[in-house]
């Protein structure tokens, strides 16, 4: 459906100086398959390159080096024209924010009708009436067909977004913080919706989320990013407990009602800048399983066996169905339980703060 073969996006930002210039390393090496109908959970903390991912996937983001490729074909290899068609035919996206999002100058029935006349598709009444059932699709009443998206509430804009992303008929829905800009209150409905029209097309889909709790409930694999790197793949029913990442195990025992009600699994320092990552695997200056071998090499990935015993080799094992697979030295053992965990890492963590920690001006605090 959709696959990123070793993607790097780097960016040229303004360093310190007024001719300097940096490098952001916002996707580092990624590898990612989409099969048809499956959904790909995407979690991570802030500015680990979750949506850098999605915008690659969708053709919005140019990769600095590596393949994308949609229904089999490489979209950068192909003209704009054709890369435009290629993927507007085949990838729809949701972003966070529909008053942002949706030309605001547009009536709703504008806003859907014109990717149909971008890609030319159907005759005038034809367009027409695809607006129309896009509209019920999405359950928008035919009363707002003339607003503008400043008269709509904020779940109704979610809809039009999601229509309009379905016009095309794709086959891969990338939803990026879908309804984190929502109301609470509308926030289910519009996941709901989603995952219907999901079930109903048979549709794949990529879900960029904070919310871990929801990510985990509507995915059938969950890829952890940190700082720019996919460190692990997991099967969403075998998380939290099942992942072998210790970054995995760390980010969803902070997730409040997904494990038993201990503390978190405590983690050392600030996540370092995407500027200056560290050598080796990024996530070794907090982890509490480093060593020396961590800031020499960025593991190759392993996948875990099916069994929960021992684990096999890059092409390997599988876990519920799902391919599970990881990039560590020193991975959680399968069975490892939480307390245990967070007994562990908090008896190692004052020894082992691992190993060139960078300089205090080379890393960020997060919120
Ligand atoms: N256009 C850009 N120019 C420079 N740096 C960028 C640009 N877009 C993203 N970045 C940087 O790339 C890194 C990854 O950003 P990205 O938005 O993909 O992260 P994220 O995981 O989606 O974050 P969040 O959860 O906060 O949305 C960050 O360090 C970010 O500051």
């Amino acid at each position: 459906m959709a696959e990123l073969r070793d993607v790097h996006v780097v960016h040229r930002t303004r360093g310190g100086g007024m001719f300097d210039r940096e490098r952001v390393y916002a996707l580092t090496g990624a590898d990612l398959a989409i099969a048809p109908g499956e959904t790909v959970g995407i979690v991570g903390e802030s500015g680990c390159g979750k949506s850098t991912l999605a915008k690659v996937l969708v053709g919005l983001q140019q990769p600095t080096s590596g393949v994308v490729s949609v229904a089999g074909h490489d979209v950068w290899s192909m003209s704009a024209a054709e890369r435009r068609e290629h993927i507007g035919a085949g990838v729809g996206m949701i972003f966070q924010d529909p008053s942002t999002s949706l030309n605001r100058r547009m009536p709703v029935r504008d806003i859907l009708r014109d990717p149909l006349d971008v890609h030319g598709r159907g005759t005038r009444a034809e367009r027409e009436a695809r607006v129309e059932e896009l509209m019920a699709l999405v359950g928008l009443p035919r009363s707002v067909a003339d607003v503008l998206p400043s008269q709509l509430s904020g779940g109704q804009r979610q809809r039009v977004s999601i229509a309009r992303a379905l016009a095309l008929e794709p086959r891969l829905i990338v939803a990026d913080e879908p309804t984190s800009a929502l109301d609470v209150s509308v926030r289910a409905q519009i996941l709901n919706l989603l995952l219907d029209l999901k079930e109903r097309l048979g549709l794949a889909m990529v879900f960029v989320s904070h919310d871990i709790q929801t990510v985990k409930r509507v995915s059938d694999r969950v890829v952890t990013m940190y700082l720019g790197r996919i460190v692990e793949q997991t099967p969403a029913e075998v998380l939290p407990t099942g992942s072998r990442h210790p970054y995995t195990r760390a980010l969803f025992s902070a997730t409040p009602g997904l494990l038993s009600p201990i503390d978190p699994i405590p983690l050392i320092g600030p996540v370092p800048s995407a500027t200056r990552p560290p050598s080796g695997c990024p996530f070794r200056t907090r982890c509490w399983k480093a060593t020396e071998v961590c800031a020499e090499s960025m593991p190759e990935p392993q996948a875990a066996a099916s069994d929960g015993g021992s684990d096999g080799g890059s092409d390997g094992g599988s876990d519920g169905g799902q391919a599970h697979e990881f990039r560590c030295h020193h991975p959680v053992p399968a069975g490892t339980g939480d307390a245990e965990l967070v007994a562990l890492a908090r008896a190692a963590t004052p020894k082992n703060p691992g190993p060139e920690r960078p300089a205090t001006d080379d890393v960020e605090e997060t919120a």
